[in-house]
């Protein structure tokens, strides 16, 4: 059965999309990005998906995204930050290797920044990240076998550490 060899989780501005082009880099695979997947789905960037079809037709459109991803790359797959708020997700996620990259608060507000392109966080990002955070921990925690924290880390190290698990 073809499946990715890693499965990144964690909220926005963790780095699942940065460190898994290194980590990709390193082991000489591709990386597959499932906010890349939805949007070429939708025909348009996710923000646009958002203001014309809805949070849940992204939603609707990304559970199929990560189903076919998971089924169907071989390299490394990021998610996107909320995919595993679906149970569905979560029941496919076991018996992937899955990895959380851990964020501290302050360090994703400062990695998203100010005019975020991500639609959940466009106005106060800081009191927006707080919140998901405090949503989603348990369920990062929960669903992944190994947790990494990236603060204050560069991702070339964040990856070399992945990539050292996976020997
Ligand atoms: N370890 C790190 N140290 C410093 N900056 C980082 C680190 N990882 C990522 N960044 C920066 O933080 C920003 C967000 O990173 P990235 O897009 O990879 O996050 P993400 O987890 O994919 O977010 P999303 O869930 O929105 O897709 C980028 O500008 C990236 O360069
Ligand atoms: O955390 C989230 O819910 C999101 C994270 C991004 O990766 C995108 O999937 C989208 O902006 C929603
Ligand atoms: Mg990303």
């Amino acid at each position: 059965m073809t499946r990715p060899l890693v499965v990144l989780i964690g909220p926005p501005g963790s780095g699942k999309s940065t460190v898994g082009a290194a980590l990709a880099a390193r082991l000489g695979v591709t990386l597959r990005d499932t906010d890349a997947d939805t949007e070429a789905a939708a025909g348009k960037p996710i923000g646009e998906i958002f203001i014309d079809d809805g949070e849940e037709r992204f939603r609707e459109l990304e559970r199929a995204a990560v189903a076919a991803a998971l089924a169907g790359h071989e390299g490394v797959l990021a998610l996107g930050g909320g995919a595993i708020l679906a149970p569905e997700t979560q029941e496919l996620l076991a018996g992937h290797h899955v990895v959380y990259l851990e964020v501290g608060l302050s360090e994703a507000v400062k990695r998203v920044g100010l005019a975020s392109a991500r639609p959940l966080l466009v106005l106060n990002p800081r009191s927006q990240l707080r919140k998901l955070l405090e949503e989603r921990l348990p369920i990062y925690e929960r669903l992944a076998a190994v947790r990494i924290a990236t603060d204050g880390r560069e991702p070339e190290e964040i990856a070399e550490e992945i990539a050292g698990g996976l020997a």
